[in-house]
């Protein structure tokens, strides 16, 4: 069985501050958007892409990802002024394309160099019948409660902790349940699934699987993640 992806790409960067939008910057010659779509179809188990744009974007975006030559694979909407508005958007716009969809993929474009091995990690713990997933790391700082004053109240035990990444995925049935609480907004969509109380299963994922948010991870994207990216075969 396949699954559908949908990537939120309409977010404007401003923590980057590269002054367009962030699924657009480059990386050596490449967008974060084009690398991230590429790979989800390079995992081999991604049938469709529904990719959010900026809502003034849309023909800019769908002719960034021309390259890809997979025209009928991958479809472009305008999205919504929160991430989880762009999804929401995604979601309604891939059951109303595709056909008989049983595992939906939520992947940021900003995650642009996420080995396809995750990919296929994360569908395949769905279709073994998990109706949530999400790729995590474990947390390599310590972590501190503060207040709003910044006193800290307390440690907290990062070995309970885990950093969460995308793709995440979901059972369609899971995902259309979270997304039907309209208003409803969550930095991941998993959180919006826990909050309709089904459970999320962890598996790993990878360091290359990085968000690109700050210039900061942009220059690792450009001298470790780009270099190493075309090295490894797209598998
Ligand atoms: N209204 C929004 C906001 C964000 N996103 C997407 O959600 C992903 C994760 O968001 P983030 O990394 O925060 O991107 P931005 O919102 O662009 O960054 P910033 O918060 O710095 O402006 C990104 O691929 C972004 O394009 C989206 O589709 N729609
Ligand atoms: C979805 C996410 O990438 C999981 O870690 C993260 O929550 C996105 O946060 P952002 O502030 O929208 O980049």
């Amino acid at each position: 069985m396949n699954a559908v992806a949908l990537v939120p790409a309409a977010g404007r960067g401003r923590r980057l501050g590269a002054g367009m939008p962030k699924a657009l910057v480059p990386v050596a010659g490449e967008s974060l958007l084009l690398r991230a779509v590429r790979g989800l179809l390079a995992s081999g188990c991604v049938q469709h892409v529904v990719v959010a744009a900026p809502d003034d974007g849309v023909t800019l975006v769908e002719d960034d990802l021309a390259p890809l030559g997979a025209a009928d694979a991958v479809h472009v909407v305008a999205g919504g002024a929160e991430r989880t508005d762009s999804v929401r958007i995604a979601l309604e716009a891939a059951l109303a394309r595709v056909s008989g969809v049983t595992t939906v993929l939520v992947h940021d474009a900003a995650r642009a160099f996420t080995p396809p091995s995750v990919v296929r990690t994360v569908v395949e713990a769905v279709q073994r019948g998990a109706p949530a997933v999400v790729p995590v790391l474990p947390v390599a700082d310590t972590v501190k409660q503060v207040d709003v004053d910044g006193a800290v109240e307390h440690t907290v035990d990062r070995n309970a902790l885990r950093a969460v990444q995308t793709p995440q995925g979901f059972t369609v049935t899971v995902l259309r349940e979270a997304y039907e609480i309209d208003g409803d907004i969550a930095t991941d969509d998993a959180g919006l699934v826990e909050r309709v109380g089904h459970p999320v299963l962890a598996v790993p994922g990878h360091p290359h699987a990085l968000k690109i948010t700050t210039a900061f991870d942009l220059a690792i994207a450009e001298r470790v993640l780009a270099p190493a990216a075309s090295e490894e075969e797209l598998t």
